[in-house]
This record gives C-alpha cells, structure tokens and sequence, in this order.
C-alpha cells in the first residue's frame, strides 16, 4: 500500500483560497507580420483540491495557456497568481504532464530514474529520493517495473511513468495537457479511473485540458470552456455528479448527457460564430 499521506477529498470544501486564480491572461506571438494573439482575457480560478478542465475547439490555444500557467512560456498581458503571489517562472509546487509521453521521458534512463529526475534537480536527500519514487511508482500500479527503461512498456504505463514523475515532487498543482490523447479507448478509460483515485488519495489540485468532452466531464468538478482563438472563457460550468465516479454508470445518467451536451454545444456555437464572422466573438 502506498505510503502517502491520505486526504479524503470534499468536492466544494476548502474551498476559500484559490491555488490558482488566472486574471486577464493574454498571449501573443511573435511573428514576421507582426504579433498574432493566441489567448485574449483568460480569466478563472482553480480552488484548492479541485479538479478543473479545460476544453474549446482545436487550435484555440488550450495549450498556450497551461505553457503560461505552467509558468513555462512569457505571458504577453494579465497575471498568473499561484497561492496569491504572482508567478513569473516554473515553480516547485507545480508539475506539468504532457501529451507526448515518449518525449518527455528518457529511454535511456530506468523508470525509476526518470521518476527520480526532478527530485534530483531539487537537491533531496538520496534516501528521500528513494522514498518518494517508491511512493510515487506504488500510486500507479507500477512498483514492479522500477528496473525497466520506458521503451519495455507500454504507452498506457509509460504516461503512468510520467504521471509518477509528476507526483513525486508532491505538487500542489498538476497540470495535464492531454494526457490521455495517445492511448487506446481502453487504456484512456483505466487511465481516467488511475487519475481520479490518485486525485483523491493525495488532494491535489489537477488542471486538465482535453479536446474530448466527455473526459472532461466525466473527471472534473468544473469545466471551464473557451471560445475559438483568440480564446477567452465563454462558459465555467459546475459539474455536480456524484463521487466516486464510474465508467458505466456515471456515463449513464440523465445529468452525464445533459452536460455533455451542453459542454458540446457551447463548442459547436464558438466554433459556428467564427466560421461565420471570420471572427472569434
Ligand atoms: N510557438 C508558436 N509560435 C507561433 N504561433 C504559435 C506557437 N504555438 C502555437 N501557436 C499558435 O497559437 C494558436 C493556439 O495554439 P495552441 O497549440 O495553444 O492551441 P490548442 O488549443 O492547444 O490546439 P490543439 O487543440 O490543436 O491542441 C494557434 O493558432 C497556433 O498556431
């Protein structure tokens, strides 16, 4: 059993301090024509414990912004305020999992060098190292494959891999962008389950973005929908289906198809409005 400490999580308690509070956020980029916009006014707030996701139409600079709140791309306007202090860089209570797990670990390393890396980085004591890739590992189910290098697994473990890498410097905040887009439906779904207990075992805040709507849906607390790029924030809906979630049954409900439809068609309208005018609204 893992030996992390156990929080138990109340959606909607403790719920007074955002970790994370997102104001007027805007990004440009440079290019030869001049600056082109990505992200206009984002602006939302992710409270402690909270599993939050962010979904819009492709391109609309989802991406963008989790490089901003991640503190690893220069935001052009706004601010990124972590535990109300302005944040200007990465910082150590915020972890990042990206989509391209074979990029983002070394196949030369073992997994438990690839888990050990930030901790490294961070200067902790070997035994403390030991301790937290052990604790980490356990969390997702991988133990066992400590000795083995990234291209022994599979994609669904390897982005376990990287999920423990991020878990093991104890984040107050994870941050996923697309995690799951590179797996199979199957191993997506059992990832999704992966995510959600481990969410409720350590409390962490989890900011999610996912171009599938029913993921989002079915993870989250919140999800905070964008407009086409340009983006801003068109919707924030609360999402109050029951925990712990299921696959099956959760999917079933009546309150399950009533948001996802209304998660769908606020996409759908964005995506029509911009095709219409030439213009994101
Ligand atoms: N490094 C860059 N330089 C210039 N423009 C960029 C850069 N990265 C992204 N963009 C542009 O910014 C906009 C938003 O891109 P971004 O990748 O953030 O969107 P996204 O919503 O994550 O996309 P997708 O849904 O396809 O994953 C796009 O128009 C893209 O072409």
């Amino acid at each position: 059993m893992s030996s992390v400490t156990t929080r138990s999580h109340q959606p909607g308690a403790a719920l007074d301090t955002p970790v994370l509070d997102v104001q007027e956020l805007s990004k440009s980029y440079r290019s030869r024509k001049g600056d082109v916009p990505a992200v206009r006014s984002i602006e939302f707030a992710v409270h402690a414990g909270q599993f939050v996701s962010v979904v819009g139409p492709s391109g609309c600079g989802k991406t963008t912004l989790m490089m901003c709140i991640a503190g690893l791309l220069p935001i052009s306007g706004g601010a990124v305020m972590f535990r109300g202090e302005r944040m200007s860089g990465p910082r150590d209570g915020v972890a990042v999992v990206f989509q391209d797990y074979s990029r983002s670990l070394f196949p030369w390393l073992t997994v438990e060098k690839n888990v050990a890396l930030p901790l490294r980085d961070r200067g902790l004591p070997r035994a403390e190292i030991g301790h937290r890739v052990r604790e980490s590992l356990e969390m997702v189910g991988l133990a066992h494959a400590a000795a083995l290098h990234p291209w022994q697994l599979s994609g669904g473990m390897q982005q376990r891999v990287a999920i423990a890498r991020g878990l093991a410097v104890r984040p107050e905040m994870l941050i996923m962008d697309e995690p799951f887009a590179s797996v199979d439906a199957q191993t997506r779904a059992s990832l999704e389950d992966l995510l959600l207990k481990v969410w409720a075992e350590t409390g962490t805040t989890v900011l999610f973005v996912t171009h599938d709507i029913d993921e989002a849906v079915y993870l989250s607390d919140r999800v905070v929908v964008l407009s086409q790029g340009p983006s801003v924030v068109v919707a924030d809906l609360p999402v109050t289906l029951d925990r712990p979630r299921d696959q099956i049954a959760t999917k079933q409900t009546a309150l399950f198809g009533e948001l996802r439809e209304h998660v769908y068609s606020l996409v759908m309208a964005s995506q029509r409005r911009t095709s219409l005018s030439g213009e994101p609204s």
